[in-house]
């Protein structure tokens, strides 16, 4: 479902990611770890197609990233949760639902994949209407995830979703991430929560200054020192 081979970028004369290679087969839910800096955002950025390579390659759902665009990704089955949301503001849930709707290529229409949405999170459905700016927190990163969900992706990629939520928002943000992902779904999820994100992942990486450091099965994962040391 997704591939990055020994994928290289860098921000001006500053190398930024080097040789990073992982992959994420069909029905996984993957974690990408890493301390602040490490370059998973820029990771995310790489693997979306918004930012040009050095080197390497990154094929989606069987597409080539780069020759594809970033613009009809959506169209091929990937749902995307970008940092901090990127909800519009001044647009209301509905608008900002059939945006992420208009985007995908999905052949259900747009009141049915509401349905879905409105059983997955009942608070959607309360607050269609009002706009995204007005949303707390923890609704607006449900609103972000309905977004990306309803054109009924087959693959998530998810960009440190639970940053600034409460604890418990946390809790039931990643049990539902896990439902999602138990509905048979593939996820990439880039976290910087480690404990939380490998409660659900079936694998991880963990990057550090922009290499791979350790990769592995999620019990791999718990028990390794460099991750033990860093998080847990
Ligand atoms: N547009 C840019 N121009 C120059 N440097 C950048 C740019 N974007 C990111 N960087 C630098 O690249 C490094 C990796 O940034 P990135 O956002 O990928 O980290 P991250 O792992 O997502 O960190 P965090 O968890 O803090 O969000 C940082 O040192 C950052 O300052």
């Amino acid at each position: 479902m997704l591939e990055l081979a020994n994928v290289s970028t860098s921000y001006g004369q500053v190398s930024m990611l080097r040789g990073v290679s992982l992959s994420v087969k069909k029905g996984e839910l993957v974690c990408l770890l890493g301390p602040n800096g490490a370059g998973k955002s820029t990771t995310f950025k790489a693997l979306s197609g918004l930012l040009p390579l050095n080197g390497g390659a990154v094929r989606m759902v069987g597409a080539d990233v780069m020759r594809t665009g970033t613009e009809n990704l959506g169209a091929l089955g990937v749902g995307f949760v970008p940092e901090g949301r990127k909800l519009f503001p001044s647009l209301t849930v509905r608008e900002n639902l059939k945006l992420g709707y208009d985007a995908s290529g999905c052949k259900t229409p747009f009141e049915a994949r509401l349905e879905v949405i409105y059983d997955l999170f009942p608070r959607v459905k309360e607050r269609i209407g009002q706009q995204a700016r007005t949303m707390s927190g923890g609704e607006q990163a449900m609103v972000a995830l309905a977004r990306a969900l309803i054109g009924d992706p087959e693959l998530l990629v998810m960009d440190e979703p639970s940053l600034g939520l409460s604890p418990k928002l946390i809790d039931e943000y990643f049990e539902t991430v896990a439902r999602i992902h138990a509905e048979g779904r593939t996820v990439l999820l880039i976290e910087q929560n480690a404990e939380k994100a490998l409660s659900i992942a079936d694998r991880g990486y963990l990057l550090v200054r922009g290499q791979i450091a350790v990769e592995g099965s999620r019990d791999q994962m718990l028990a390794d020192d460099t991750i033990k040391h860093m998080y847990l």
